[in-house]
């Protein structure tokens, strides 16, 4: 195929220069043309340069007539042209560009654009780009032209011209891959004429339709991946079987509270699934505390009541001793067997996993690392996975080749604005859990400077009488764990000295993962007031009875995360507190305190954070298992999300493994741009 062949095909790209692409991520051709620029400049209105003001950006056409090179100080070489047009003479200056009187004699008809001067008499343009004027057509000027993303060593002019040259040669013969209907009904240019008109507009009416022909194709491609996973496992029939519905139901009288109806429904959903014939791939969404972890704790049950293994990752450590502790102190009363699978000592680990393999365990508790890793199931049934953010499409495909096809939930704490789930999550069935469990109150939420921090003490003393406890999160240091250690022994020193009635506990990742536990465990049992603590404590972690979250140098943390740091209070029936303690130096830091201080909604604050910070940031660029989007913006193109999903569904419904032959070029794209998906799909 001719996207596929590399850029060295094209006339004028020698070694040197692939290189060079090569660093930019162009390898093909295909790569060439997908390079999309980052925006555009109107030259296309050509006029006398006189009718110019000054500091216009000026197009203007003329002839040569004499040239000067002088060179007014050192190091600077300046290139005087006059020109002639109809109107009379203008001047094009250049800057240390010392070929340009050599190349353009007397009698050269140039095109020119740049920045208008008329300082002196005769006006005169300060030259950015030009052009020789030979036929009509013109690249550089006297049109819309295309500016790409800056790079080193390879110009614009560089890139005009490639991609000039190949879509006027074999380029305006490329074939279609989008179906028809499709081109249709959303009025979009075919393809070669959209990689005409993005590159070269003829307006910029012309541009954005060929703009929106690229991110509606970008997005079909990649819901047309979603689906077909989708699809796949929906056609897939599991191995395992679920005892019925009875069994649940006893466990649920052993929950130390009833279930808010929203979890009874998002329960109903879950067990509805398991209890399919095809492996269930849910998500499950609610905000912090609203009680996730009970409802997967039934489904791991479930599991294990009917003999079969089920695995609850975790993004930490200090988590995954935590739901280790929490489930197992809720399942093993009732004779099922829970194990910790941890990164720590070896023989430990040999024999959890000889165990494991050989069905002596029922549910595994671990880090998405560990259970990624090479664990052997006898039969494992379920996969429950704590996300946070951490994990991507990729990831999750990933785990249906553990066990026999598995059944999947995935739990994540963060409300995603619903274009964006379809795009992260669009593989799997939602649920939410739109209500918190009753009795909760606000947590009260301050934002005071470093000067008046004595007041956070003064709370954390009262609620210390009171029998409650607090957390205190030191600053974030971006890149330094060291650091962030340091800072927290520190402030733990000085919170020792001013609360000397209470005892105050410390908490870092340099701490190995048994003192870690053992500091949490004194938290959790309320021998400790305090905690001082890094970030470490920042997901999942549940101790009801602390009310007070101080959050130090708050202002460097993005919203979620202080969303989710708020959440570890609130969490039982006392009011609760959070203090951040902050002075921020920029409008956009001041944003996120008030933010915090308005509202407890976490649908709220997820897109307030998402504006603020755009979708990369805010989910952590790498781990985020966001795809890498050429042209399509998760924000800007809501719309344009919903209708490629709507029409990936209709393709599918006709063509489900895309084998007609009408969909062989859409086959091919595909599978160009989205490998993985073919992968984990069943269509080749
Ligand atoms: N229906 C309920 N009634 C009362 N308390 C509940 C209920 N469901 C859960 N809880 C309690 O609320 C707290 C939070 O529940 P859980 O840990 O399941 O929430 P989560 O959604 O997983 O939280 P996070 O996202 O913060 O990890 C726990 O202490 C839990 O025991």
């Amino acid at each position: 195929m001719l996207l596929q062949k590399p850029v060295q095909f094209l006339k004028g790209v020698g070694p040197q220069r692939a290189r060079q692409l090569e660093r930019i991520g162009i390898l093909s051709v295909g790569d060439l043309l997908y390079h999309f620029p980052r925006e555009y400049q109107d030259r296309s209105s050509i006029r006398p340069a006189h009718s110019f003001a000054h500091g216009d950006l000026a197009t203007v056409r003329g002839t040569v007539i004499t040239g000067q090179e002088t060179k007014p100080r050192r190091g600077l070489t300046l290139t005087k042209l006059a020109l002639e047009e109809e109107a009379g003479i203008f001047y094009a200056v250049w800057f240390n560009q010392p070929y340009i009187k050599k190349q353009y004699p007397p009698g050269k008809r140039l095109l020119l654009t740049g920045k208008m001067d008329r300082s002196f008499g005769v006006p005169q343009i300060q030259v950015a780009d030009h052009e020789v004027l030979e036929g009509d057509e013109s690249l550089h000027s006297g049109r819309i032209v295309p500016i790409y993303p800056a790079t080193e060593n390879i110009s614009q002019r560089f890139f005009r011209s490639m991609i000039k040259g190949f879509l006027d040669g074999v380029g305006a013969n490329l074939p279609e891959f989008l179906p028809d209907e499709i081109l249709d009904r959303y009025h979009l240019p075919c393809v070669a004429e959209a990689l005409a008109e993005i590159h070269f507009p003829t307006s910029m009416e012309a541009c954005q339709r060929a703009r929106k022909r690229f991110v509606l194709e970008e997005l079909f491609l990649f819901q047309l991946g979603l689906c077909l996973q989708k699809d796949r496992t929906n056609r897939q029939e599991k191995s395992h079987r679920y005892k019925s519905r009875k069994v649940v139901k006893s466990f649920a009288d052993i929950l130390p509270f009833q279930l808010t109806e929203a979890q009874k429904r998002v329960w109903q959903e879950i067990e509805r699934d398991m209890e399919a014939s095809r492996p269930m791939n849910r998500l499950l969404q609610g905000d912090v505390g609203s009680g996730k972890t009970a409802v997967a704790a039934l489904a791991l049950y479930k599991a294990a009541a009917s003999g079969l293994q089920s695995v609850l990752m975790v993004p930490t450590e200090l988590l995954a001793e935590q739901h280790a502790a929490s489930v197992g102190k809720l399942l093993e009363p009732l004779g099922i067997r829970v194990a910790l699978l941890t990164g720590g000592s070896r023989r430990g680990r040999k024999q959890v996993l000889e165990q494991i393999a050989g069905g002596e365990i029922d549910v595994v508790v671990g880090t998405h690392a560990l259970i990624q890793g090479p664990v052997q199931f006898k039969q494992l049934a379920l996969v429950v996975v704590d996300e946070q953010h951490r994990f991507g499409v990729r990831q999750r495909a990933a785990l249906q080749d553990k066990g026999h096809r598995p059944d999947i939930l995935v739990m994540t704490a963060t409300p995603i604005p619903r274009t964006l789930a379809l795009t992260l999550y669009g593989e799997l069935e939602a649920s939410v859990i739109d209500e918190l469990p009753p009795g909760r109150q606000p947590v009260k939420t301050y934002h005071l400077s470093l000067s008046q921090a004595g007041k956070a003490v003064g709370l954390i003393r009262q609620q210390a009488v009171e029998g409650r406890q607090s957390y205190v999160v030191c600053p974030l240091v971006e890149e330094s764990e060291k650091i962030d250690t340091q800072a927290a022994i520190e402030l733990h020193e000085r919170l020792k000295r001013a609360l000397s009635t209470c005892s105050v506990g410390l908490l870092h990742g340099k701490m190995k993962p048994a003192e870690k536990e053992a500091v949490m465990g004194e938290f959790r049992s309320g021998s400790l007031d305090i905690l001082v603590s890094t970030t470490v404590i920042e997901v999942g972690v549940d101790v009801p009875n602390a009310t007070v979250m101080v959050i130090w140098d708050a202002q460097r943390f993005g919203l979620s995360q202080l969303h989710q740091l708020r959440g570890r209070v609130g969490r039982g029936k006392h009011l609760s507190y959070c203090i951040l303690v902050a002075d921020p130096s920029t409008r956009e830091a001041r944003e996120r305190m008030a933010a915090m201080c308005r509202t407890q909604n976490g649908f709220i604050l997820a897109e307030e954070d998402l504006k603020l910070r755009g979708p990369g940031e805010f989910f952590g660029t790498r781990q985020s298992g966001l795809p890498d989007f050429k042209i399509a913006s998760l924000i800007k193109d809501q719309r344009e999300i919903e209708q490629a999903r709507a029409e990936a569904r209709q393709l599918l419904k006709d063509d489900p493994d895309l084998r007609l032959p009408q969909h062989r070029e859409l086959l091919n794209q595909f599978a160009l741009r989205f490998p993985e998906f073919v992968k984990y799909s069943e269509i080749s």
